[in-house]
């Protein structure tokens, strides 16, 4: 598997995260660029939550610069989980056990291996920045606080598969397959790329909850909507949810 042709490559001994890095990088971004870190001092999750980040374990950052509407950029979180799911299959070698949890985990044995914070930079000096910040347990299961019930446990590639893989290696392995991902995107649009991560998807015709904002939605998980919503059947009717955490 070979580096990508057009995307740049940063490696960090420390930082305190690679999306921060990636905000002060922005204003001189040339193309397409991940950020490589070997240790996080304040790694950042999803919903402001702290993200445990041991060293060993993949943190990086792509940062690019998209031109598309607010809407079709934030679709890029599907681009990049289907990408992670591709790239923890060439690791591995196998498919079972790895699906992705909507709107952008993967799970191994149905524990959280990877997560994904996308962060819009804004538009500065005209121009738009994302940010798409990807952890995986590499190495470590980061130890956490009580988890809310029928939240997933993380888990580690290590010690579920018996697979061990460096930081950079998994790199190369996650930019090759984003890169093909993008294109995909790119040139066909959304349609491809949901169709795909809709064959991965866990818990897809069972009974889930989504939780955002105060509000509990439980239903039937029927799909994934062209704008990326969760769609649920419910016995009020289908409830199409743009964001929340999902618990099994
Ligand atoms: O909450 C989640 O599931 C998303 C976690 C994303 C963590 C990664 S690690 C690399 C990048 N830098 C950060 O500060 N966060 C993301």
């Amino acid at each position: 598997m070979s580096w990508p042709e057009g995307y740049d490559l940063r490696v960090l001994d420390e930082v305190d995260s690679t999306n921060a890095e990636a905000a002060r990088l922005a204003i001189s971004l040339a193309g397409p660029t991940w950020i490589l870190a070997r240790r996080q001092t304040a790694a950042r999750g999803r919903r402001g939550r702290a993200w445990i980040n041991p060293e060993g374990n993949l943190a990086a950052t792509l940062l690019m610069r998209p031109t598309e509407t607010p809407d079709i950029v934030a679709l890029r979180s599907f681009v990049a989980a289907l990408a992670l799911h591709e790239a923890l299959v060439m690791a591995t070698g196998r498919t079972a056990g790895l699906t992705l949890k909507w709107p952008n985990d993967v799970l191994l044995n149905g524990g959280k291996v990877a997560g994904i914070l996308l962060e819009s930079l804004g538009v500065r000096q005209g121009v738009q920045h994302l940010a798409i910040g990807i952890g995986v347990n590499l190495l470590h299961p980061p130890e956490c606080a009580a988890l809310e019930p029928g939240a997933v446990s993380p888990v580690a590639l290590m010690s579920a598969t018996g697979v061990a893989v460096t930081p950079e290696e998994f790199l190369t392995l996650l930019a090759a397959a984003y890169a093909k991902v993008e294109t995909l995107f790119v040139t066909q649009g959304f349609a491809p790329v949901r169709q795909a991560w809709l064959l991965r998807a866990a818990r897809l015709g069972e009974t889930i909850t989504a939780r955002a904002g105060g509000t509990e939605t439980v239903g039937t998980f029927e799909t994934v909507d062209a704008a990326g919503n969760l769609v649920l059947a419910t016995g009020a009717g289908r409830a199409h949810i743009p964001a929340a955490d999902v618990f099994f």
